[in-house]
């Protein structure tokens, strides 16, 4: 893992601009907006997306691509994964030799996008999560070439996103399901702390802050701590204490264990369905 790129170079050198984005919902309009907040120079960005939604200041928007001549020399692809077999024939020809593609689109294969967008420099696949807003997230590549400059501007893109790790392409879909999906698994434990707590005599407003501000802290712990975190669960536990027992109902048949294991395969699964699926839109 790594959060920091190799130097200081610009966020986005000059030839790695124009920097078009196809498609900015919940996923890529936090990503634009962490690095508008980290330098990235409105002038040098267009969005493009049917809603015309405004970005941020000084960021244009527009409804369709471009018809003036411009290509971009990055761009990032920020639709659904089912969406690409429609939007791809015409976002095709802009999509040249000078271009880097980076792909957010989860199960999309590299080989699916060089099918789709045959001219790209290079493409890359990143699968970020949704704290990159904060500049917290977790962002797992993969590409099938790159230049030393080009891989300097993603890793400098993605380590002002959160952390970043460069994964073989046949691990991408289990980084999706850890990272790419875990933050939805992580509110839902929160969730279900709090829930329990209130069941057990706190109010809503004082279990919530109490279950957010818990795990936010023991994150921050475990990321410091020179223990595992299944050694730090041990700290908590004092013998004959309270912890020892709940975490008894937790280890029971490794009930947690099984349970995560279920989950993220289940993501897995999906997301190489996923890729079938857009595998199969390549071979009509
Ligand atoms: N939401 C998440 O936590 C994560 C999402 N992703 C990936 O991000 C991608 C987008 O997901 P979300 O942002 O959650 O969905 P979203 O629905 O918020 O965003 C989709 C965007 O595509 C745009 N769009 C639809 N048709 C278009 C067209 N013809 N031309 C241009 N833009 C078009 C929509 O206007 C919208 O802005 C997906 O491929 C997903 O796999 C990846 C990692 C995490
Ligand atoms: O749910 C999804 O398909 C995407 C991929 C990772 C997070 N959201």
């Amino acid at each position: 893992m790594s959060d920091t790129a190799s130097d200081s170079a610009p966020l986005l050198p000059k030839d790695q601009a124009p920097f078009w984005a196809f498609g900015a919902g919940n996923m890529a309009g936090s990503m634009i907006s962490c690095w508008l907040n980290n330098g990235l120079n409105p002038k040098d960005m267009l969005v493009i997306r049917p809603s015309g939604k405004p970005v941020a200041e000084g960021v244009k928007v527009v409804t369709s691509l471009p018809e003036d001549g411009s290509t971009p020399a990055t761009l990032l692809l920020g639709v659904k994964p089912q969406m690409l077999p429609q939007i791809a024939p015409a976002l095709a020809p802009y999509i040249t030799e000078k271009t880097t593609l980076i792909s957010i689109l989860a199960g999309v294969e590299l080989e699916t996008l060089r099918h789709f967008f045959p001219k790209a420099k290079s493409i890359v696949r990143a699968m970020p999560n949704l704290p990159v807003a904060l500049g917290k997230g977790v962002v797992a590549l993969c590409t099938d070439k790159l230049t030393d400059e080009q891989r300097k501007c993603i890793e400098k893109l993605a380590s002002t996103l959160g952390i970043f790790e460069w994964v073989n392409e046949n691990q991408f879909d289990t980084a999706t399901a850890l990272a790419g999906c875990g933050p939805a698994f992580v509110y839902r434990f929160i969730d279900a702390l709090a829930q329990a707590g209130q069941k057990l005599g706190l109010t809503a407003d004082q279990a919530l802050p109490m279950a957010i501000a818990t795990v936010e802290g023991a994150a921050s712990m475990a990321k410091q701590a020179d223990i595992t975190p299944a050694e730090l669960a041990d700290k908590v536990a004092s013998p004959g204490g309270s912890t020892r027992k709940g975490m008894d109902v937790l280890d029971k048949d490794e009930a947690l264990y099984q349970l995560m294991d279920a989950t993220l395969e289940a993501s897995f699964k999906q997301n190489r369905y996923m890729a079938e699926k857009a595998k199969e839109t390549i071979a009509q």
